[in-house]
């Protein structure tokens, strides 16, 4: 049975798409942009704030799952400048510790709303 995950903590989804939906055991993010969740406005101050960002509002749907970073096994990011991933890897080990999870990264043409980043993970509960 799939149960639907709705974070008070993460923007609003940006369409139609639940937070995150768990199912047999492991939690399945939407991806995430930088978007602050007070405003829905994208966050300024550049790729390294985005992916900050967006990994933050990962962790608040995580933890509304009952999960949390350390339990994440697959991080897949998506980026519109490959040279973003430097700005990612300035950020991702306040939230990611060793062994890290698997993680695949591409650069992407554009996301929704002009963000830099979309970054989804899956995690055990
Ligand atoms: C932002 C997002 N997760 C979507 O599907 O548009």
């Amino acid at each position: 049975m799939a149960t639907v995950i709705k974070s008070d903590k993460a923007p609003a989804a940006a369409g139609p798409y639940s937070h995150a939906i768990e199912s047999a055991g492991l939690i399945f993010t939407a991806g995430q942009l930088a978007l602050d969740p007070e405003t829905g406005k994208m966050v300024e101050g550049g790729a390294e704030a985005q992916a900050r960002q967006a990994l933050t509002n990962i962790k608040h749907v995580l933890e509304s799952a009952g999960s949390s970073m350390d339990k994440v096994i697959k991080v897949t990011v998506f980026a519109t400048k490959l040279e973003y991933f430097a700005d990612l890897a300035k950020v991702y080990t306040d939230f990611f510790n060793e062994p890290f999870p698997a993680r695949s990264g591409m650069e992407v043409s554009k996301l929704p709303m002009d963000s830099m980043f979309e970054i989804e993970v899956v995690a055990e509960k």
